[in-house]
């Protein structure tokens, strides 16, 4: 293995120090390091983080390798300043067995870009009849602790409460897509003002509202943990600010692009805006900032949704729900909160809560003497302008194209090894 020294990083709190990275961790940290044989990665100018951590990914391997594949979306990870990414199970076949898990967990051990930590389905084939097998995923070589059937909502009240209880016995969490069926179906966009200029039939507020009610009582009435997925109104923020002040063990997540876009983007009948949940109102997005800012919702999530261009470039009605993220998410961050959060609470809702969510534990850590060498480096002063054919994702759905963003990721250490150097995969 390579030693590298990164010379004058700035680490949380501002100092500007050495790190010698060896045999996979952090081995030193100071200034005026060197060692024989090191690579050194100047880093004058550039933010030391934790490497981030996405609770939300969506790799589409196994069954839709022509939208993305784990090493793929690993790489898309890497690029965005990613060293461990939590894949949805919503693939073809799902992955509601330990045999599921264990294939994408090792396609992930073998593409070596980022931990793919994967995430097991509720229900059997996310129908949401039947609980999956959640302890041989969870004993498996994955090491499963998240299950969530995303896509498709648990709705029925039964199941959830019976899944809460299943994975309370070894403190996993059920990650919930809160969307009430029986209110969004032929749903289109939020339901509101555009839509009823539209013309469009509408996803109104209260479908994902009323099963994070329902959630966190169930939650409470167990004692388990629930965790909520891409939360998009504001009500939803009140009731989680409600469920947090009563002790309730939940979390939630917030994705960039519900924290810059609104539902006018429907207007261009463009379906790369077409998501789920949709995109929301101005007020909603404010709401959202400022209880990512606040803590009432703990973490950032990408809810990367790579789709083919045939599911994308469509009507809007029979286009799929769901955007790129993964290479934009930190400077979207940046440019929405980064003023009020700081590099100290980027680190926080992007790494460390993230990762203590998922358990996972070399991940989320302050670059410290000891400690695994999972990190990323920023360049706080670059600007970049998004090119869909430039990423490094199999699929082109970003919403961001030709926008110009903050912050560059210049490069990314996976378990002491770089992944991306000078802003470019290393493979
Ligand atoms: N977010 C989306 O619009 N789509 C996701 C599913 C999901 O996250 O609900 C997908 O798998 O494409
Ligand atoms: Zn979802
Ligand atoms: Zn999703």
């Amino acid at each position: 293995m390579t030693t590298y020294v990164i010379k004058g990083a700035r680490i949380l709190g501002g100092q500007k120090k050495d790190l010698l990275i060896r045999d996979g961790v952090v081995a030193e940290i100071g200034t005026g390091l060197s060692a024989a044989g090191a690579q050194v990665v100047d880093a004058d100018g550039l933010v030391a983080l934790p490497g981030l951590v996405d609770l939300h990914t969506h790799l589409r391997e196994p069954g839709r390798e022509d939208a993305e594949t784990v090493e793929t979306g690993s790489r898309s990870a890497a690029l965005g300043g990613y060293t461990a990414v939590c894949a949805m199970a919503n693939t073809s076949p799902v992955a509601d067995t330990a045999g599921v898990v264990e294939q994408v967990w090792r396609l992930g051990r073998e593409a070596g870009l980022v931990d793919v930590q994967p995430i097991g389905a509720v229900t059997v084939g996310l129908a949401g009849e039947q609980l999956a097998e959640l302890g041989a995923m969870a004993d498996s070589a994955a090491r499963v602790r998240i299950f969530s059937d995303d896509g498709n909502c648990v709705a029925d009240p039964r199941l959830m409460r019976r899944a809460l209880e299943y994975v309370k016995a070894f403190d996993g969490v059920v990650a919930q897509h809160a969307e009430e069926p029986r209110l969004t179906s032929g749903a289109q966009m939020h339901e509101g003002e555009v839509a009823a200029r539209l013309g469009m039939t509408g996803w109104p507020a209260v479908a994902e509202e009323s099963i994070i009610a329902r959630d966190v009582l169930l939650a409470e009435h167990v004692g388990a943990r629930l965790h909520v997925c891409h939360v998009s109104t504001a009500g939803s923020v009140e009731i989680l600010r409600w469920a947090k002040g009563r002790g309730i063990r939940v979390t939630a997540e917030v994705t960039p692009h519900h924290l810059l876009l609104t539902d006018e983007r429907a207007t261009s009948y463009d379906p790369v805006f077409k998501v789920n949940p949709p995109l929301r109102t101005a007020t909603d997005v404010a709401a959202l900032r400022a209880a990512l800012v606040e803590g009432v919702i703990d973490i950032v999530a990408t809810d990367h949704a790579p789709h083919a261009v045939e599911d994308k470039e469509c009507e809007w009605a029979y286009a799929r729900p769901g955007m790129l993220g993964l290479e934009t998410a930190l400077s979207i961050v940046l440019d929405v909160v980064g003023d009020e959060l700081g590099w100290d609470g980027i680190a926080e809702r992007m790494s460390r809560t993230p990762a203590r969510i998922a358990g996972l534990t070399g991940h989320g850590l302050e670059p410290a003497a000891g400690a695994p060498a999972n990190l990323t480096l920023v360049d706080p002063a670059a600007r970049w302008t998004v090119d869909p054919a430039g990423l490094a994702s199999r699929s082109r759905n970003t919403p961001y194209a030709a926008m110009t963003l903050p912050g560059r990721v210049v490069a990314t250490f996976l378990h002491g090894e770089p992944t991306v150097l000078d802003g470019k995969a290393v493979k």
